[in-house]
C-alpha cells in the first residue's frame, strides 16, 4: 500500500493536468472559435520555457532608466498587441485603443486589478482600495466616491494659501534652483489639506518633509514597482532597505491614523472634521475599520493624491523651462485675468493652458504603464492572426499588460509628431481610449478633477508671477523608477519674477526697466 502511493500521486498529477489542458483548450475552441480569434504575435524569446530573457532585459532597461522606451520599442518590433513569458505564463501586452475599452470598460467584470499587484505592493499599501477586487473593492470605491463627492474638489480657494506659500519659497530673479522638492512639498501641502483637513505645511517648514522622507516615499514606492517586476520572484531581492523605507512612511501617516481613530472615538458619523468640512479622515471611519485597515487606505491616498500630482508638475515644468516660446503662450493665455486669480469657470476655458496640462499628461504620463488580470475566460476584440486585427481568446488568469507610455506616443494614432509637446493639438483632439492617464470606465482615478484643476491653477498663479523660467540641465528628461513617472532630475531652473526690457537709449545712459509683472505680457 505504502508503496503504492508514489504511484498513485503521479497518476493523480497526470489526470490533473490533462484535465487542465482539455477544460482550457474545449474552453478555447468554444468560446475562441465562436469569435473567430487567433492568437496575437509572440516576442521572439531566446529563452522559451520561463521568460526569463524577458524578465533579465527588462531589469537591466529599468536599472538604466529607459525601461518605458524598451517597451515603446517592444510594440514597434512585435506590433500593438503581442504575448511574452513572464515565469512560463503568457502576458497579453496591448496598446489597442478597442481592446483598453473592453478590459477598462465594456468587460470590465472580466478582469480584476489582481494577485501580482497585491504581493508587490502589499507591503506599503496592504490591503487598500488600490488592491482590492470584488465585492471589497466595490465597497472601498463607493465610500470614497461619498468622500469625493462632498469635499472641495472644485473650490481654487483650498489652493490659493499653498500658492503663496510655494511663490514665497521660490528664491528672487534668476537663482538657479530645483522645483522638484517644492512641487513635492506643494503637492503634500495640498493632499493633505484636502483629504485630512490639516495642512502638513510643508512649504513653510520644510523639516516636515525633508529631504529623507522624501527619499522614503520615493524608495518605497520604487521597491514596489520592482517586486512588481519580479512577480513571484520578489522574495529573492534583498528587502531589507525597502522595508525600512516602508516604515519611514508609515510612521509619517501616523499622525493621520491616529487622528481618524480619535475622531472614531469621538463618535463620527457627521462625516466633518473641526472646521465643519467633511473631510476623508472623518468619511473614512464610516465603514468598519481597524488601524490596520485605516493606515492602508490613507497611505494609499496620499500616494495617491501627492506623489501623482507632484509628479504631473515636475514633467510639466521640466518641459516649459526648455519651451520659452511655450511660456510665452501661457502667458498671452492668461493675459485677460490680469493676474487675479482665476474662478473655475475661467480656468477651464484657458485653451492653450489645458493644452500644457494635457500634452504632458501624455508624453509623460505619471502612471505610465498599467496591467489588469482576467478572472474568467473572455475576448479582446483585436490583436490577434498575421495582421493584427483578429479578436484575441484571453483565459482566466491571463495578465493584460498597457504600456501607457507607448499608447500615447503611437505615431499612427497621434501623428508623425506624437514625441513632441504641442498644447495645440489639444484644440481638435477629442479625448478616447488612445488617451488614458487616469485609466478609464468604472475603476479610473477618483482623483482625476482635483489633479488637473490643482495643476492647472498652478502653472496659471506661476505664470502670472514669473516672466521667464529658463532650464539649467543641458540634458534631456530621465525617467525615474517610483510608483509616479517624474523626471529623475527634477526641474533645475532659472526663474525672472520681472521681464527685463530694454527701452533704449538716453544719451550717455543705456537704460534697462524692470516691467511689472502684470503688464508685460506682450512685451518680446
Ligand atoms: C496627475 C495626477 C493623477 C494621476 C495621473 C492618477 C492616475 C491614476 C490611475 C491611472 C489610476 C488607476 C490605477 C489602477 O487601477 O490601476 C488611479 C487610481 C486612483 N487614484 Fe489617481 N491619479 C492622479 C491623482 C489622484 C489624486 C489627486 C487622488 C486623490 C486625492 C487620486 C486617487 C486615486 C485613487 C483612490 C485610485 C484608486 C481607484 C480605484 O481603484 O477604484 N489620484 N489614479
Amino acid at each position: 500500500m505504502i508503496q503504492d502511493y508514489p504511484l498513485t500521486l503521479i497518476g493523480g498529477l497526470f489526470v490533473l493536468c490533462g484535465w487542465y489542458l482539455i477544460t482550457t483548450t474545449t474552453s478555447y475552441s468554444k468560446l475562441g472559435q465562436r469569435n473567430g480569434c487567433q492568437l496575437p504575435k509572440s516576442y521572439p524569446h531566446r529563452e522559451k520555457l520561463l521568460g526569463l530573457d524577458y524578465l533579465r532585459d527588462s531589469i537591466t532597461a529599468r536599472d538604466n532608466q529607459c525601461y518605458l522606451q524598451r517597451e515603446q520599442q517592444l510594440h514597434q518590433q512585435n506590433g500593438n498587441t503581442y504575448r511574452s513569458l513572464f515565469l512560463g505564463q503568457w502576458v497579453l501586452n496591448t496598446i489597442e485603443p478597442d481592446n483598453l475599452r473592453a478590459i477598462l470598460s465594456t468587460s470590465f467584470a472580466d478582469y480584476d486589478a489582481g494577485a501580482r499587484r497585491r504581493r508587490a505592493f502589499k507591503p506599503l499599501l496592504g490591503n487598500s482600495i488600490f488592491q482590492s477586487d470584488g465585492l471589497q473593492w466595490r465597497s472601498a470605491r463607493s465610500l470614497l466616491q461619498k468622500c469625493f463627492a462632498q469635499a472641495r474638489i472644485d473650490d481654487l480657494d483650498l489652493l490659493e494659501p499653498h500658492i503663496q506659500s510655494l511663490l514665497a519659497a521660490i528664491p528672487d530673479n534668476q537663482k538657479i534652483l530645483d522645483l522638484a522638492p517644492l512641487f513635492h512639498r506643494f503637492a503634500a501641502d495640498v493632499a493633505t489639506d484636502f483629504l485630512f483637513g490639516e495642512s502638513l505645511g510643508s512649504l513653510s517648514h520644510p523639516d516636515r518633509l525633508e529631504s529623507g522622507l522624501q527619499e522614503a516615499f520615493y524608495e518605497a514606492a520604487a521597491g514596489c514597482e520592482f517586486r512588481w517586476l519580479l512577480g513571484k520572484l520578489a522574495f529573492l531581492w534583498p528587502n531589507r532597505a525597502f522595508l525600512a523605507h516602508v516604515r519611514t512612511v508609515h510612521s509619517f501617516i501616523q499622525p493621520y491614523v491616529d487622528k481618524a481613530l480619535q475622531i472614531d472615538h469621538q463618535g463620527c458619523g457627521q462625516g466633518k472634521n473641526e472646521k465643519g468640512r467633511p473631510d476623508f479622515l472623518s468619511q473614512l471611519c464610516q465603514r468598519p475599520h481597524d488601524r490596520r485597515s485605516l493606515q492602508d487606505e490613507i497611505t494609499t491616498l496620499y500616494f495617491a493624491g501627492a506623489d501623482t500630482v507632484a509628479a504631473l508638475l515636475i514633467n510639466l515644468f521640466f518641459v516649459l523651462s526648455k519651451r520659452p516660446d511655450a511660456w510665452k503662450r501661457v502667458r498671452i493665455d492668461i493675459q485677460h485675468l490680469r493676474g487675479q486669480k482665476p474662478t473655475l469657470q475661467q480656468l477651464k476655458s484657458l485653451r492653450y493652458v489645458n493644452g500644457c496640462i494635457l500634452e504632458s499628461l501624455r508624453i509623460h504620463p505619471p502612471q505610465a504603464s498599467n496591467s489588469r488580470i482576467a478572472n474568467k475566460d473572455t475576448i479582446l476584440p483585436t490583436g490577434g492572426g498575421p495582421d493584427g486585427k483578429s479578436p484575441i481568446f484571453v483565459s482566466k488568469g491571463t495578465m493584460v499588460h498597457v504600456a501607457t507610455y507607448a499608447l500615447h506616443r503611437r505615431r499612427d494614432l497621434w501623428g508623425d509628431e506624437a514625441e513632441e509637446f504641442d498644447p495645440d493639438r489639444w484644440i481638435h483632439q477629442k479625448q478616447n481610449w488612445k488617451f488614458i492617464p487616469f485609466l478609464g470606465g468604472p475603476r479610473n482615478c477618483i482623483g482625476m478633477d482635483l489633479a488637473i484643476n490643482e495643476a492647472t491653477y498652478v502653472l496659471i498663479r506661476l505664470a502670472q508671477e514669473f516672466g521667464s523660467i529658463v532650464s539649467q540641465d543641458p540634458n534631456d528628461w530621465v525617467e525615474s523608477a517610483g510608483l509616479a513617472l517624474m523626471s529623475k532630475n527634477g526641474v533645475r531652473v532659472a526663474m525672472a519674477r520681472k521681464v527685463i526690457v530694454n527701452i533704449g537709449s538716453v544719451p550717455g545712459n543705456t537704460c534697462m526697466a524692470l516691467y511689472d509683472h502684470h503688464t508685460d505680457y506682450l512685451q518680446p
